[in-house]
């Protein structure tokens, strides 16, 4: 397919998007099964103009004045690629695919609007109503902030150290592209995909089948560090999941000691037998009734809580769920993340220790969640993040924000967006 025809199929996949409130994998995936003409690397370009439109909508819209699938798909490749309007449209030349040309109308207005300076929602790029939530976070460091979360994701993996070192997995790794990650100490980094490229599918190499990486945002990696799950503990992940941080904290362990994985829904736990079985993780005991998990009560090193969230913070990989997220859904979410936090609770040992995560960047989710706990729960006290960060990574000191715990972004820590606060319950 020439450029025309990808971008006519990003217009047709946004339209379904939009009109059938469809996440974008999904009309994706859709379009490449009734489209099998379409070959892997077209499927992958115009999965890039999608995800460009959607990552700069507001931009997008703003270049030209419309919010249709077509000014979004169009605004979105301009932007990303650089080209001139003009020789877009000069591209289209005998191409039956491609969609009607830029018209007169439409060069003027990008003509002036391309030299212009964007206004600030358009360079944030983030729903309106999320711009105070977004200023309570980082200041006046808001607007670079929300940018960087409209930018293409790199593909993050870790390796899996109960079978392989970080080297060893480079290695077989080496023609993938992908080099050690800046801060996680197990991390591997592929960089964000060019143009219309595509990142390698490195599920399907022999390292993948052999357990001897997962795939993992580096800030995910990072905050499981933070949590410290060390050999030997009795450790409970009390919203574990497809298990990605399960399998983290089990190679942070050793394989000593216990976790026991929990979540309050089945479904969400089904993949988790799975990978454990291909990581060759020996110390998880997967829970999925809160009842069975009565005799742990006051007996845990270690709570994890990786609470339900408005996903804010992965708004590069998933930028549909930026557009579509609402108050509503972010009040249920909180709802939810005071009450598991005072569940969770009961479980840790006197002495022992609750972590907190989100992958938010929202202070309500956040250090307003961290403050509100404490408050309830007095046994607790507020562990000292400066002091754990520096511990933790002393050549990234400085590198995170403080709010009550950790806060990582794109542009602070080149990761998705996280939070991580650490309670420490009194000796009794
Ligand atoms: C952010 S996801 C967990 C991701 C997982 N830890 C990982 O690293 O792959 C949040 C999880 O919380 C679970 N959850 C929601 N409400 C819960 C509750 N009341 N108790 C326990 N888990 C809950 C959800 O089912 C969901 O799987």
């Amino acid at each position: 397919m020439r450029l025309g025809g990808r971008l006519s199929a990003a217009i047709e996949i946004l339209h379904d998007i939009e009109t059938r409130h469809r996440p974008a994998a999904d009309a994706l995936r859709d379009w490449g099964l009734s489209h099998r003409f379409a070959g892997a690397g077209d499927r992958a370009a115009i999965g890039n103009i999608v995800y460009d439109a959607l990552r700069r909508r507001r931009a997008a819209a703003w270049l030209f004045d419309s919010d249709t699938p077509r000014a979004l798909a169009f605004g979105g490749l301009l932007m990303e690629s650089g080209t001139a309007p003009e020789t877009l449209n000069a591209s289209f030349a005998n191409d039956r695919f491609a969609p009607p040309p830029l018209s007169e109308t439409e060069l003027n207005l990008l003509r002036a609007r391309l030299g212009e300076d964007l206004p600030e929602g358009a360079r944030a790029n983030v729903p309106e109503w999320c711009e105070p939530l977004m200023r309570a976070a980082f200041g006046a460091d808001w607007i670079a902030e929300a940018a960087a979360l409209s930018g293409r994701p790199p593909l993050d993996m870790r390796a899996n150290t109960l079978k392989a070192s970080r080297e060893k997995v480079l290695a077989a790794l080496a023609r993938c592209g992908a080099a050690a990650s800046r801060i996680a100490s197990a991390g591997m980094r592929i960089a964000p995909v060019a143009g219309d490229g595509r990142h390698p599918n490195v599920q399907a190499e022999p390292a993948f089948r052999k357990g001897w990486f997962e795939v993992q945002d580096e800030g995910s990696q990072i905050v499981t560090e933070l949590a410290g799950a060390a050999p030997g503990e009795q450790v409970l992940d009390f919203c574990a999941g497809a298990g990605g941080k399960t399998l983290a904290m089990s190679a942070m362990m050793d394989n000593r000691g216990q976790i026991h994985a929990y979540d309050a829904d089945r479904q969400r736990l089904a993949p988790i037998f799975e990978r454990l079985k291909r990581a060759g993780c020996r110390n998880v005991q997967v829970v999925a009734d809160e009842e069975r998990l009565a005799p742990l009560l006051g007996r845990m090193d270690l709570v994890l809580v990786d609470a339900p969230c408005t996903g804010s913070g992965t708004w590069r990989r998933r930028p549909d769920a930026k557009w579509r997220l609402t108050r509503q859904q972010m009040e249920a979410r909180l709802a939810e993340q005071s009450a598991i936090l005072d569940a969770a609770s009961r479980y840790v040992r006197p002495g022992g220790r609750l972590a907190y995560v989100t992958c938010s960047i929202f202070p309500e989710e956040n250090a307003a969640q961290a403050e509100a706990f404490l408050a309830r729960n007095p046994a607790f006290r507020l562990a000292d993040h400066d002091a754990q960060w520096r511990k933790r990574f002393p050549a990234h000191a400085g590198a995170v924000r403080i709010d009550g715990g950790i806060v990582l972004s794109p542009a602070m820590t080149g990761t998705d967006g996280f939070y991580f606060a650490c309670f420490e319950r009194g000796a009794e």
